[in-house]
């Protein structure tokens, strides 16, 4: 029996199941409003089987909110969310909002004000500083909290949630880090803890004592200097003898430099967070982040970690998760990577919400189901990377029939590629999942099959094929540099893949992500493995520095050389800072502005762009990642040959994954 799918309570709210969709900041509503987006998105959501959603922040005033943010601010608002929640309730889940106010985190140019603080100390995130908050003000934010919460009941919700979490302006009055008053906000823990605690009472107030009221702290802020899980338990505590239902424990705040939800964190590592809250609490605590599958969720909740579990990006990939885990299809769940392409970095980029794996995502309205063609058509795909295979599942579902012919025996293409270097595997599963969809689906592949022209045209007049779809993907490419005999010159591609081996003193032209993944992947070779770190660590064998030192030091001295100014430049914002802090840790040579001009026996010789002067940088192995080009040459000897003849993915122009997904998925539905 399911721990996950039992049915459970938070305060007087019957929930049919343990999975609560944690809240996201979609940024589709650029009037505050909710709008048939916003709803399809969420009842998409419900439908697929969730317990609890968590509407992700929603504005209480218009000091403190985000772009495309939903309001709660105001009266006007209520016919709308009223129609949010009976989407929501229609589908068997229960909805509450979440009471957003950011802050020093929100910016001025979004909101037309200064932002606002416990202190005027410098935002790490915006780089302006709040102004302070008056006690006077500080009634209003307060007055502002407790009258969106009484919108958020009359418009039906099933209860709210308030953020207290992620360096938001309740846990800037938290951490002695961002609250330096002497009033009696200021100084201690229990009078830093009076801000939030005086909101809790005035909802609870507003709302009467049978509304469930939700608070989502932060385990541990990551900020030094800052809240810990210590004091995070203690805030807890006070906040179950102020009446809160539950606690929802995510991570740190957003300035924190430990990774919070990028594909490096392990599944599930922030759970024991919620446990420290749990053994302080008696009141249900929801654990999230990165816990990404059912199993997962189901062994938090065994292990008693937690009582229920937060999943946000993972509804996000596939809204039918609960559903397909409830009837045993756990195997056809589109998984959430972590990538973040889609979703935090469109919010870096002031964009709505996309994902990566899923293209319907936040376009539930626009798109509809997948129409059903009146007419079949045989289709003939050539390559099965993941443009290619998501073409095949969406027309396959659309009703045609399809054939994929790769010159592999893999499916995948370069997700094997992306899925290389450490802490990268993520890519790897969208691969199996698109691979087992096409399966599932009856789309036949056909391995080893490198096609030609000719092949084509043979296959179309022989074997009846009405469309083909060229999904071939690109190749790297190779730099028309002057070399000299002596240094072994490789492909990143094959050094990723395990086909080249390198020397130990390697130099990587090219400092995209291609360069960075090489350079992190060689960057491992000699260190310790996680193994022998917890045998080394449970027997105290070494120091802590010691074993940082055999963490990061690995047998190889690496350079990346980039020719203009930055490294990792095509890396989305939320994981870029991240993979060059890795960088940094494993001692890693980056060099930006400096242009590669020969390839020599004894090493590569540069030119600074800055000062043009030059230098030989040793080396006994170059490893080029400068960029990838089509292969299109197919599709443009068969243009004007056959009667419809499309392009997709990297073979149209080398790009992302995001960018093959959604435009195979567009051709798909054609
Ligand atoms: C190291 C590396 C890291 C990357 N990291 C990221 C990342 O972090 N995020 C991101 O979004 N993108 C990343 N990318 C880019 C991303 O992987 C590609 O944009 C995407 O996979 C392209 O998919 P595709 O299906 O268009 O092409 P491909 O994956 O190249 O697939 C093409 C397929 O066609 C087959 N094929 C080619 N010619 C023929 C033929 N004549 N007959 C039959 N079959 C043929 C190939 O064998 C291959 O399987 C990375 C790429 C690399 C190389
Ligand atoms: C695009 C995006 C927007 C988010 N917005 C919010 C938010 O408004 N409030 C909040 O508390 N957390 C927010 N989060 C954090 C999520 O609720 C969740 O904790 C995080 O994504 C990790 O969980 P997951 O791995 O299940 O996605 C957001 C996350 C993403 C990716
Ligand atoms: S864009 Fe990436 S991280 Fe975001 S939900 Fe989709 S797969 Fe997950």
């Amino acid at each position: 029996m399911s721990i996950l799918f039992s049915p459970a309570k938070i305060g007087t709210l019957q929930l049919r199941n343990r999975l609560v969709m944690t809240p996201m900041h979609l940024g589709y509503s650029p009037k505050g409003e909710v709008n048939d987006q916003l709803i399809e998105f969420y009842r998409a959501r419900a439908r697929g089987g969730v317990g609890l959603i968590i509407v992700g922040g929603c504005g209480i005033d218009r000091i403190g909110n985000a772009f495309g943010m939903t309001q709660i601010d105001d009266d006007r608002y209520i016919p709308g969310l009223r129609q949010l929640v009976d989407a929501v309730h229609a589908e068997g889940a229960k909805i509450v909002p979440q009471l957003y106010q950011a802050g020093r985190y929100a910016h001025s140019a979004l909101t037309g004000k200064p932002s606002v603080a416990p202190s005027p100390i410098p935002s790490k995130l915006t780089g302006q500083t709040p102004e302070e908050l008056t006690e006077e003000k500080i009634k209003e934010v307060i007055d502002s909290f407790s009258n969106a919460a009484k919108r958020a009941q009359t418009a039906g919700f099933d209860g709210v949630e308030i953020i207290a979490s992620a360096g938001y302006l309740i846990s800037q009055f938290l951490s002695p880090v961002t609250n330096q008053r002497t009033d009696r906000y200021g100084g201690d823990l229990e009078a830093r803890m009076t801000f939030g605690l005086e909101v809790v009472e005035a909802i609870r107030k507003a709302v009467g004592p049978d509304f469930p009221i939700i608070v989502r702290v932060a385990g541990n802020d990551f900020v030094p200097g800052s809240n810990t899980n210590t004091e995070s338990r203690a805030f807890c505590q006070a906040l179950e003898k102020v009446g809160v239902n539950a606690i929802n424990v995510t991570g740190g705040w957003h300035e924190t430099q430990v990774p919070q939800i990028t594909m490096n964190v392990p599944p599930g590592a922030y759970a024991y967070l919620a446990h420290g809250i749990k053994q302080a609490v008696s009141i249900p605590v929801i654990a999230c982040n990165r816990i990404n599958t059912p199993e997962l969720a189901e062994n938090i909740l065994e292990e008693g970690l937690a009582d229920f579990v937060g999943m946000a990006r993972p509804l996000l990939a596939d809204p039918e998760l609960p559903n397909k885990a409830m009837t045993g299809e756990t195997d056809s769940i589109r998984p959430c990577i972590g990538c973040n392409q889609g979703c935090l970095d469109n919010i870096f980029r002031l964009k709505p919400v996309s994902c990566l794996v899923n293209a319907e995502a936040g376009r539930e309205f626009e798109l509809g189901q997948i129409p059903q063609s009146a007419q079949t058509q045989k289709v003939l795909v050539i390559g099965a990377g993941c443009a290619g295979m998501e073409f095949a599942r969406v027309a396959t579902l659309g009703g045609h029939k399809v054939t994929i012919w790769e010159e592999s025996g893999q499916t995948g293409g370069q997700l094997a590629l992306a899925a290389a270097p450490p802490d990268r595997q993520d890519f790897g599963y969208l691969a199996n999942y698109l691979a087992r969809a096409c399966q599932k689906l009856g789309v036949e592949i056909n391995y080893n099959v490198k096609a030609t022209s000719d092949m084509i045209l043979t296959a179309v007049q022989n074997e009846g094929f009405n469309r083909v779809v060229i999904a071939t993907g690109a190749r790297p490419i190779t730099p028309s540099i002057k070399r000299e005999e002596g240094v072994k010159v490789l492909q990143a591609w094959d050094v990723l893949l395990g086909r080249e081996k390198t020397g130990q003193n390697v130099i990587i032209v090219g400092g995209g992500a291609v360069g960075v993944d090489t350079a992190l992947l060689l960057a491992e070779a000699g260190t310790l493995n996680s193994e022998t770190l917890r045998f080394l660590m449970l027997q105290h064998a070494e120091t802590d520095q010691e074993l940082y030192r055999l963490l990061t030091q690995g047998s190889k001295k690496i350079t990346v050389l980039e020719m203009v100014k930055g490294i990792g430049r095509d890396i989305g914002a939320s994981t870029r800072w991240s993979m060059l802090a890795d960088l940094k840790r494993h001692k890693v040579n980056c060099l930006d502005n400096h242009t590669v001009l020969e390839i020599r026996a004894d090493g590569v010789l540069v030119e600074s762009t800055g000062d043009s002067t030059q230098k030989v940088i040793p080396a006994d192995t170059v490893v080029l990642a400068i960029g990838s080009c089509s292969q299109n040459e197919l599709y443009n000897n068969l243009q004007g040959k056959l009667e419809i003849l499309s392009i997709i993915g990297d073979a149209a122009k080398p790009r992302k994954v995001l960018d093959a997904i959604h435009e195979a998925y567009a051709e798909g539905i054609k």
